[in-house]
């Protein structure tokens, strides 16, 4: 399918201590659209997207985003640049307010934001800017009642959201969430999955890491699979979720999800 890839990437490889987490020979994920990562525990999806967004280093291996080299980048010029993530287990600031957490999502430098904050009007007016904007999207993620609560308050479903709509702050165009669905319960399932949607038809791009094949199915364009450090397969949902090495990869693993019940689903 990517015949416009936002990311490429090459020769991509990580191993700790004799054990390989990444070996990725070549991946594109496709501009605008949403594609699902994934694979059995222990695949490698982490510490791709650890690397991919400057969290980690790899041993070797060169990745662009939107044309611009990325690698050796730190996670804050990688998100600069439009490229922003979220966490398996989220980083929501419990001791801050929900509308300062926001704030903090903002891709202003604490330097910045001091040096500006001496400028006066300057620091006020950008200070001014972001609050609305902190304002205008936790109303889409229906969060805005709770924007000067401490964060700790909120249910693991709504922090969840809390660090989806943290990422938006930077105007991204490629947003990349880390098991969004993970420890949300039935009732933000579907308020979660709409804003996944969302963002496509704002024409952003997603790449999400998920264990579960409904999401999956529901959500994802392209899906692209990881099986010890590498991709072992891509292609749309249908195709890949009835592609025996994928099965195979997944029951291999012992893995909770029974793909082959979703496969017998569909036939
Ligand atoms: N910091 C680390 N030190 C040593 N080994 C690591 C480290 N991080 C990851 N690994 C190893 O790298 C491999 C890939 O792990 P990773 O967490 O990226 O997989 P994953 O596909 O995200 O798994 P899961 O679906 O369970 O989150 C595993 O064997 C893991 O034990």
């Amino acid at each position: 399918m990517p015949s416009d890839a936002i990311l490429i990437a090459d020769g991509v490889h990580r191993h700790f201590a004799g054990v390989t987490a990444v070996d990725v020979e070549h991946v594109e994920i496709p501009r605008g659209r949403i594609t699902a990562l994934i694979g059995p525990n222990g695949a490698g999806k982490t510490t791709f997207f650890n690397l991919l967004t400057g969290f980690d280093r790899p041993q070797r291996g060169t990745w662009s985003f939107d044309g611009t080299p990325v690698q050796g980048l730190p996670p804050y010029r990688v998100a600069r640049l439009g490229m922003v993530r979220t966490f398996q287990l989220t980083k929501v600031l419990g001791r801050l307010t929900v509308l300062d957490n926001m704030l903090l999502g903002s891709n202003r430098q604490p330097g910045e934001r001091l040096r500006n904050a001496l400028l006066g009007v300057v620091w006020k007016k950008q200070d001014r800017t972001d609050r609305e904007r902190a304002r205008e999207i936790l109303a889409r993620f229906k969060l805005d009642g709770k924007a000067d609560d401490y964060a700790a308050g909120l249910s693991g479903g709504q922090r969840k959201l809390l660090e989806m709509a943290r990422a938006l702050m930077n105007e991204p165009t490629l947003v990349m969430l880390d098991e969004p669905m993970a420890g949300v319960n039935p009732a933000l399932t579907q308020s979660l999955l709409g804003h996944i949607a969302d963002l496509r038809e704002r024409g952003m791009t997603v790449l999400f890491v998920e264990h579960d094949m409904h999401m999956v199915r529901n959500l994802a364009d392209w899906v692209v699979v990881m099986a010890a450090g590498r991709i072992i397969a891509e292609g749309t949902p249908e195709s890949v979720l009835s592609s025996e090495a994928v099965v195979d990869a997944y029951l291999g693993a012992h893995h909770d999800t029974d793909l082959r019940s979703l496969i017998e689903e569909d036939a």
